[in-house]
């Protein structure tokens, strides 16, 4: 049958699922009227009164049920049906319009057409003859054995559209504004820029970083703690296509076990007592950008297969769902543990490994890059201190750069960072001096003097022997922790981390 298209185009398939619905409800009501029906032979014969008149009376009560307005007529156009809705979104009373001549009250709407032309109309927008509600029609004539019968009209009102529609565009700018925070709230703030040195391992470290951006490939970040692997991650986001997108970072260490897999990939209604509502996991959040797996090296092996397959699938399942989704995000993972002496162990998956190793990129320790980066990134960090504390300190003196260039720096960049925001709150001269660090780099010194020189023993050990003692001294509360993480200058999540690895 030919339609009359009106408005927007509108698939096929849902013009004839729309006309057929249309005028099999047309046809019921024209029939149920008149309480006839149609025997095999083309008959039309009065049914049961009794049954007809129950039937008819559900479908109106169905009918008045729908937000659609619905009028329908005969083929002379007397109007035989109007519902609910009509009258709530017209303002015309049934009494008022039932009876009337279709061709007389609304010549021009989509009901008069579909019967004058018996062809359907479809998306005609009009106001409704009589009233003042314009409204999205669809019409369609109804034909009874060959013949016009008549014709039945669906609409909706043009408020009521526009309503949903409006709330459509709110509901997508919220969605907009909230990705925008996401990215916002994940603080990634660092290009390539912010990264300072001039040392050849870092350069070097830096050039393959800006290469691996351009593409989509897994990365993996090697490195101490401190010596900016989450910068590097950041900067690597920053400048490849993902940059508008979200940055996740999860640092799988501080996060227990039973929780990860939930924070990685969300979880099911009911999955597990306490889940009352479905909740999205950070591949879901960071769809389109990074995800940056932080100290990966502390993944249980069940989850380290989820990931693989994410890694070369893009999907996953939540936890408790059997629905499998497909993600498109790009992964960066870091640690500062061996990964290929845990893979010997069996601690770390073979396959994962080298998944993640696609590119990977060393940072070296700060004691181990040329010493001017020492004091190039303390004068920087100085600046941005002062920009940020309202303070004018302009520099190291001769005596502190030189204890700063001599002492080893275990918890790298966040340590000299550490040091600087504490030092430069407290004092108020132009110049940093050797007082100012007072005690600080005495330890050290110490053991020098003593003969019992840093150098002399493995880092790991002297590492495990100070953290051993703060928590000795400090205990092992929170409070206690973060004091000691904060005195040490590295985050909480690697004192974390150490103290496991360490056995303490
Ligand atoms: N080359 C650099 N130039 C300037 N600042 C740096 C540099 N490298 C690191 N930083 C700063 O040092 C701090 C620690 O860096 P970051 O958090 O990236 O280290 P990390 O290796 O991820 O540490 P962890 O393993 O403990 O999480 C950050 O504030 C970062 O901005």
């Amino acid at each position: 049958m030919e339609v009359l298209f009106f408005g927007e185009e509108i698939p096929s398939f849902l013009t004839k699922t729309k006309v057929r619905q249309i005028q099999d409800l047309g046809q019921t009501i024209l029939n149920s009227f008149e309480y006839f029906v149609t025997d095999k032979k083309g008959i039309r014969q009065i049914e049961n009164l009794i049954i007809a008149q129950k039937m008819r009376e559900e479908l109106l009560k169905i009918l008045d049920s729908l937000q659609e307005g619905i009028e329908i007529a005969d083929e002379k156009g007397e109007i035989k049906y109007v519902n609910q809705a009509f009258t709530r979104i017209t303002g015309i009373e049934k009494d008022e319009r039932i009876g009337k001549n279709i061709f007389e009250v609304s010549p021009k709407g989509a009901l008069a057409q579909a019967i004058s032309t018996k062809r359907p109309v479809i998306g005609y927008r009009t106001l409704v003859g009589g009233s003042m509600a314009e409204v999205v029609s669809n019409a369609v004539p109804i034909i009874i054995d060959g013949l016009l019968a008549g014709g039945a009209v669906v609409f909706q009102a043009v408020t009521d559209i526009l309503k949903i529609s409006e709330q459509l565009s709110r509901t997508q700018e919220m969605l907009e504004s909230f990705t925008q925070k996401l990215s916002e709230l994940s603080g990634c703030r660092y290009t390539f820029n912010d990264i300072i040195g001039t040392d050849e391992k870092l350069l070097y470290a830096k050039k393959i970083a800006k290469k691996a951006a351009k593409s989509d490939a897994t990365v993996l970040l090697l490195g101490e703690s401190g010596t900016g692997k989450e910068l590097f991650a950041q900067a690597i986001h920053m400048e490849s296509k993902r940059a508008s997108k979200p940055f996740i970072k999860i640092n799988c260490a501080a996060i227990p076990e039973n929780l990860l897999e939930s924070e990685l990939f969300g979880y099911e209604r009911g999955a597990f007592t306490g889940a009352i509502k479905t909740k999205m996991g950070k591949f879901e959040l960071a769809n389109q950008g990074t995800i940056f797996l932080d100290e990966i090296g502390d993944m249980d092996l069940l989850l380290q297969a989820k990931l693989l397959r994410v890694l070369e699938d893009k999907q996953f399942e939540r936890v408790g769902g059997v629905e499998t989704i497909t993600t498109d995000v790009r992964v960066i993972a870091a640690t500062n543990r061996d990964l290929k002496a845990m893979v010997k162990e069996g601690k770390f998956r073979e396959d994962l490994y080298f998944r993640l190793k696609v590119i990977d990129i060393e940072l070296p320790p700060l004691r181990l890059r040329a010493k001017e980066d020492i004091l190039l990134i303390a004068n920087n960090i100085i600046n941005k201190l002062n920009r940020r504390l309202g303070k004018r300190v302009k520099g190291l003196t001769p005596k502190a750069q030189e204890l700063f260039l001599n002492y080893p720096w275990p918890g790298n960049i966040r340590e000299l960072e550490n040091l600087l925001e504490r030092t430069i709150i407290l004092a108020d001269d132009q110049y940093l001096d050797e007082h100012h660090f007072y005690g600080y780099f005495q330890e050290v010194s110490e053991q020098v003097d003593s003969g019992k020189a840093y150098p002399i023993k493995n880092l790991a050990e002297i590492e495990k022997e100070v953290i051993s003692l703060a928590l000795e001294k400090y205990g092992r509360s929170l409070a206690a922790k973060r004091l000691i993480a904060e005195k040490l200058g590295i985050s909480i999540a690697s004192l974390y981390n150490k103290i496991k690895r360490y056995n303490l």
